[in-house]
C-alpha cells in the first residue's frame, strides 16, 4: 500500500490502545519497521500470533511490519537501536513512562521523540513539553515533536484521508517526524508553536464534552454550532493569554479537531458529554466507556489555569462544575445562557506568563514561543505568529 520515498525507520511505539496501535498500523503500512510496546502482557502474546489488537480496534487486521513487545518497558539497548520513539499514553501516563525511559535517553543523537496525547496533567497543570522537560531535560524537550489534529484511529485504520499538524521547538524535528507520517492519505502540516498545538489538542476535548452534553439534552444543531464556536473563541483567548499564538487555534488541531470532536458519537469525550446529558452519573460513564476521555481530567487542570490567569471561560468552568462539583446539566445550561450581552471577539490585552516560564525552563527566549517572532497582531497586543 505504501508509496513513500522516504527512508525507513524504525520506530518504537509506546502505548498499544486505539490511537498506539492504529498509528503504528500507519507506520507499519509505510513499511517502517514497527514495535508496538504494551504493559499488558497478553496483548503481546496475543497480537504476535494473531496480528490483531484484543482490547481495541478489534475488527482490524494489522500489518505484519508491527512486533508487540512488553510488559517490561524496553531497555537501553532496544531503544538505542530506534530512530524515532512514538508516544501513544494518556497524558497522565507520560511523567511515569518518561521517567522509566529517561536512562536510555543519553546518548549523543536522540530519536526523534513524537507525542500524540491531548490533556493536560492534573495536579502539576503540565503541558506535556514540561513533562519532558521535568524528565529528560531541556535537551530533549526542545527537540521534541507534537502531533495532534482531527484522527479518530478507526477512520485511520481504513485511510480515510485525514490531516494532521505536526509542530516542535526545533522545525527540523517537526520535519523529519512529517516525513515519517506523511502520505497520500495521510498529509502533516508542519508549524513552530508546540505549546499552542498542545493546548489547542487538550482543550478541545472540554468543549466536546460541552456539545455532547448539549445533544444529550436534546437541543439541536443551532446550539451545537454556538458551543464549536464559542468553545473555539474561548479556547483562543485561554491559549494567547497563555502564550500561544491565536493562530494555532484556526489550524487542524485547534478548529479542525474541535469540530470533529464536538459533532461525532466516534469521539469519546463527546459521549462522555452525551451521556451526562442524558443523565448518567459520570463514574458509570467512566467504568464502561473502555477508553480514555482525556477532557474529563483536562477540565480540571484547565480549571486551575484559567483561574491563575485571570481568564474568563464560561464554558470551561460550567462543564468542571458539572464533572467535579455535582452541577445540575440543565442549571449549567440555564445559566450559561443567561449571562448579560458580551464582545464576541475579547482576545486578552497581553500574553501571560505561562509560556514564557516554559521556555525559560528549556533554556529559551522567553520573549518568543521557540523560533516565533514576536508580531503585534491586528487586535493591538503582542502575539507570537507562525
Ligand atoms: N483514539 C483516537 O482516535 C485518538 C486520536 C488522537 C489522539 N489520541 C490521544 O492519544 C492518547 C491515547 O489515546 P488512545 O485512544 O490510544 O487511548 P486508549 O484508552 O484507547 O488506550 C490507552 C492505552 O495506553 C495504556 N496506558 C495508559 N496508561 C499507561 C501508562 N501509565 N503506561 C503505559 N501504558 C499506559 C493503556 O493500557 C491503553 O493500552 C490520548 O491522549 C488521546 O487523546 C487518541
Ligand atoms: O475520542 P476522543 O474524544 O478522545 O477524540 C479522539 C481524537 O482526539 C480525535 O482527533
Amino acid at each position: 500500500m505504501s508509496s513513500s520515498p522516504t527512508p525507513k525507520s524504525r520506530v518504537l511505539v509506546l502505548g498499544a490502545g486505539n490511537f498506539g496501535s492504529c498509528l503504528a498500523d500507519h507506520l507499519g503500512d509505510c513499511e517502517h519497521e514497527v514495535f508496538l510496546w504494551s504493559r499488558d502482557p497478553g496483548f503481546v502474546e496475543y497480537f504476535n500470533v494473531h496480528h490483531r489488537n484484543p482490547n481495541y480496534l478489534k475488527d482490524h487486521a494489522f500489518s505484519t511490519n508491527i512486533h508487540a513487545l512488553g510488559p517490561e518497558i524496553p531497555n537501553k539497548e532496544t531503544v538505542q537501536q530506534m530512530e524515532v520513539l512514538l508516544f501513544a499514553i494518556p497524558t497522565q501516563g507520560i511523567r511515569e513512562t518518561l521517567t522509566k525511559l529517561q536512562p536510555s535517553l543519553t546518548g549523543e543523537k536522540l530519536p526523534l521523540m513524537i507525542f500524540v496525547n491531548k490533556g493536560i496533567e492534573t495536579g502539576t497543570q503540565a503541558l506535556t513539553l514540561e513533562i519532558i522537560a521535568d524528565t529528560c531535560g531541556s535537551r530533549v524537550a526542545r527537540e521534541a515533536t507534537f502531533i495532534s489534529g482531527p484522527s479518530f484511529a478507526k477512520e485511520i485504520v481504513r485511510r480515510q484521508p485525514t490531516s494532521v499538524s505536526v509542530a516542535s521547538l526545533t522545525e527540523s524535528r517537526a520535519e523529519k517526524a512529517s516525513e515519517v507520517f506523511h502520505q497520500p492519505w495521510f498529509r502533516c502540516y508542519t508549524g513552530r508553536d508546540p505549546i499552542g498545538l498542545e493546548l489547542a489538542g487538550a482543550l478541545k476535548n472540554v468543549y466536546a464534552i460541552a456539545a455532547g452534553m448539549a445533544d444529550g439534552l436534546g437541543f439541536e444543531n443551532n446550539t451545537r454550532a454556538m458551543l464549536i464556536t464559542r468553545g473555539l473563541a474561548e479556547m483562543t483567548k485561554i491559549g494567547t493569554a497563555y502564550g500561544a499564538s491565536p493562530l494555532t487555534f484556526l489550524g487542524l488541531a485547534g478548529v479542525g479537531d474541535l469540530f470533529l470532536t464536538c459533532s461525532s458519537p466516534s469521539s469519546r469525550n463527546y459521549t462522555v458529554g452525551y451521556r451526562l446529558g442524558k443523565g448518567e452519573a459520570l463514574e458509570d460513564i467512566i467504568r464502561t466507556l473502555g477508553s480514555v476521555a482525556e477532557g474529563v481530567t483536562t477540565a480540571k487542570g484547565l480549571k486551575k489555569i484559567i483561574d491563575e490567569m485571570d481568564v474568563n471561560a464560561s464554558i470551561a468552568t460550567e462543564i468542571y462544575q458539572v464533572l467535579y462539583e455535582g452541577k445540575d446539566v440543565k442549571t449549567s445550561v440555564q445559566e450559561l445562557m443567561s449571562r448579560p450581552p458580551s464582545r464576541e471577539l475579547d482576545l486578552p490585552e497581553k500574553t501571560g506568563d505561562h509560556a514564557k516560564g516554559l521556555l525559560k525552563k528549556l533554556g529559551l527566549d522567553t520573549s518568543i514561543n521557540g523560533d516565533i517572532v514576536k508580531h503585534t497582531s491586528q487586535y493591538g497586543h503582542e502575539c507570537p505568529v507562525p
